[in-house]
């Protein structure tokens, strides 16, 4: 698509017209549609663009981003934000050896697209094609594989630290941080250090006042107060004036002691929190004026010590819909603007195991006073909207803050309270320590919710949930399950909430299937049989149920095959496990989740513990290593999780002799 310069986008001014997403070529890019983009092999050139240039390569960005969304799900206004400020900070330093750290990820669009991967990036987030997040193996210009948000500072104070030891000094450091990742507690351990170490280091805040849904908590407050502060407003021209009086090719760092001299030390005017820690800070200032963010950079780039950059940013800027309701348009589906009119393709499928946990969030929320929710800035992605403007006093968005999450919640119990925690799988991980000592250590009855556990599709190894069985299970008093089907995700929140310990449940990022059964009620530690089979059995842990009644039915008239809905990995059906194992069968375990300390092996442990002959028992699971993005359907597929893949694994697994 074309994009009118003339008359279209107006980068670093306040006004937005459209960039409508149409359906055009977005898999392949003619060259020349996006002469500037496609000329960049790396993003030197940059450097030396006038700026309307840039101007021009920011305008050539947006349209790329809106083709794109015309075709798939992708990360959209987070990357519209930071299109300036990326293009910033490429004419300021030189990142094949200066080091840049984009925290969280999610918004590397632009910096990829100038950093010489244009002709690719029609492949991004597709299997095989780019990763929608930093990629080491794709690019010098990326330096750790991210998709968590939170730890930029540290690893840039840790970038900064290694420069310095090793007598590299000339590499700058910069780590882009978000307001929502922001109040996370390694942020502050990082500052911490940074601030007693005193290395150079430029940490740009990336305010645009949203984290997935609008930013919660005091520190959001404190940036607020800093952004409208009148004392700071008024200054800030002074502070522009003196830069201008102070010559252009000056030392930078003679500036901000001018500044400094004049009585227009940040510090003064705000950023208190920050200069206490031995952190300059600067700002706020408009992230989408290009010279603006370049000449500030400058400065931060010649200053001594750590020096904190407050940028203020509009999050979907430069396409209306976008900046008018960034929380749809964080990770929209792929989508169509027709002169204004936005069509999105109706999913035709059952409705995601999360709906169907936020319904039964709803139904406990009701029916007991006790029960609570907490959710760590994921409101939108568990779809716990509704649930937040029905029980305000009852949820709880702690903010990207997962560890506190978890002992928030303990804390909540000790005082009759009964928490839900919902979090992603892979989210949760940070919290490890608070499950073991807050809450499993103490026996308290927190639920944990374990949404996208399993392949989550195009995020990638960042995001797929495919550690939390072998983490949860380890701990004593923790129960951990599954449901296998959508009427079982309630019964399972039900039997948490009245089991008076630590239980998890688990379920990926799928649609749930309904079972045309009565379902067996929910006993602690029991499985539920589906059908009963002659030659052998698969057990299948939670929604690979699907996968596993398909594989038998597929087999049927060949094999007589049965399916047990294992329902709990902890505490695991050692009758269950005794029946199918010791006449000799061939089992098949069924999970979408790491091998290691999986379902597959804890049912092996039980049979060894139970002295049964192990033989015949065939674990399918995702291997030992880092699963890319892609469909999960095919990543299922790729990893032998397929029905077809399962039925054969039965084939394959009946003992000799016997078919
Ligand atoms: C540890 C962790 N928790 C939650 C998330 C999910 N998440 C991804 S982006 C995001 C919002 C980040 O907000 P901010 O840093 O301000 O970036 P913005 O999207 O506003 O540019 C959240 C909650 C995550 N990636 N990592
Ligand atoms: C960057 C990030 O961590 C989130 O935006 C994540 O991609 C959301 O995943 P879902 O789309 O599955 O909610
Ligand atoms: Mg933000």
């Amino acid at each position: 698509m074309a994009v009118n310069l003339a008359g279209g986008l107006c980068i670093g001014a306040k006004t937005l017209t459209n960039t409508p997403p149409k359906k055009s070529d977005a898999h392949h890019h003619a060259l020349g549609q996006h002469p500037l983009l496609a000329g960049l092999d790396d993003a030197m050139p940059l450097r030396t663009f006038s700026p309307d240039q840039l101007n021009s390569v920011a305008a050539e960005i947006r349209d790329v981003l809106c083709n794109l969304l015309a075709t798939r799900t992708a990360h959209f206004a987070s990357n519209l934000g930071v299109v300036e400020l990326c293009l910033a900070l490429h004419c300021e330093f030189d990142f094949r050896s200066d080091r840049l750290v984009w925290d969280t990820g999610h918004q590397i669009y632009p910096h990829k697209l100038v950093t010489g991967r244009y002709h690719q990036f029609p492949s991004i987030r597709t299997r095989g094609g780019l990763m929608g997040y930093p990629n080491p193996h794709e690019s010098v210009y990326d330096l750790f594989m991210t998709g968590h948000a939170g730890c930029s500072v540290s690893t840039a104070v840790g970038l900064r630290s290694g420069d310095v030891v090793g007598g590299q000094p000339d590499r700058r450091t910069v780590a882009v941080i978000g307001d929502g990742a922001f109040p996370s507690g390694i942020v502050f351990e990082a500052m911490n250090n940074a601030g007693e170490l005193g290395d150079d280091l430029t940490i740009v805040l990336n305010d645009n006042k949203m984290s997935i849904c609008p930013r919660v908590g005091a520190v959001a407050d404190y940036l607020d107060r800093l952004r409208s502060n009148p004392f700071y407003t008024g200054l800030k021209s002074e502070v522009v004036k003196l830069l201008e009086r102070v010559p252009m090719f000056g030392d930078p760092a003679e500036r901000l002691l001018a500044q400094m001299k004049e009585g227009v030390k940040a510090g003064l005017l705000g950023g208190m929190l920050f200069e206490e820690l031995g952190i300059r800070y600067v700002g706020p200032i408009d992230g989408h004026d290009i010279a603006l963010v370049r000449k500030y950079l400058a400065m931060a780039r010649e200053t001594s010590g750590p020096v904190l950059l407050h940028v203020v940013t509009e999050k979907g800027h430069g396409y209306k819909p976008a900046a008018e309701d960034p929380v749809y348009f964080h990770t929209p589906p792929a989508f169509n603007d027709d002169a204004g009119t936005l069509t999105t393709q109706k999913s035709d499928g059952h409705p995601p195991y999360t709906l169907h946990a936020r319904e039964a969030i709803r139904k406990a929320m009701t029916e007991d006073q006790r029960v609570t929710i907490i959710t760590a800035a994921m409101c939108q992605g568990n779809k716990l909207e509704p649930v937040r403007e029905k029980f305000p006093d009852r949820f709880f968005d702690v903010g990207i803050c997962e560890s506190h999450a978890v002992a928030f919640a303990a804390g909540q119990c000790k005082t009759g309270l009964r928490p839900i925690v919902d979090i992603y799988s892979t989210f949760l991980q940070r919290s490890y320590d608070q499950i073991f000592q807050e809450v499993a250590l103490q026996d308290l009855p927190v639920t944990f919710l374990l949404d996208r556990a399993g392949l989550t599709g195009p995020d990638g190894p960042t995001h797929h949930g495919l550690f939390d069985i072998g983490y949860m299970r380890v701990f004593p008093n923790m129960v951990c399950m599954a449901p296998g089907y959508a009427a079982e995700t309630g019964m399972m929140l039900d039997a948490a909430l009245h089991h008076d310990h630590p239980c998890s449940i688990r379920y990926p990022k799928a649609s749930a299937i309904e079972l045309d059964h009565v379902p067996a009620p929910i006993e602690i530690g029991k499985c539920e049989v589906i059908r009963e089979g002659a030659d052998g059995t698969i057990v299948a842990f939670g929604a690979m149920l699907e996968q596993a009644i398909a594989a038998a039915e597929s087999l049927d008239g060949d094999l007589d095959v049965g399916v047990i809905n294992a329902r709990f990995v902890k505490p695991m059906d050692e009758a269950m496990v005794h029946d199918t194992v010791a006449g000799g069968k061939f089992v098949v375990t069924v999970e979408e989740g790491a091998r290691m300390g999986g379902f597959g092996s804890a049912f092996i442990e039980s049979a060894v513990q139970q002295r049964l002959d192990t033989r015949a028992i065939r674990v399918l699971a995702l291997p030992d290593e880092f699963i890319d993005h892609g469909d999960r359907n095919e990543l299922l597929h790729d990893h032998g999780l397929s029905p077809v893949a399962i039925a054969q694994a039965c084939r394959d697994a009946v003992p000799t002799g016997v078919h």
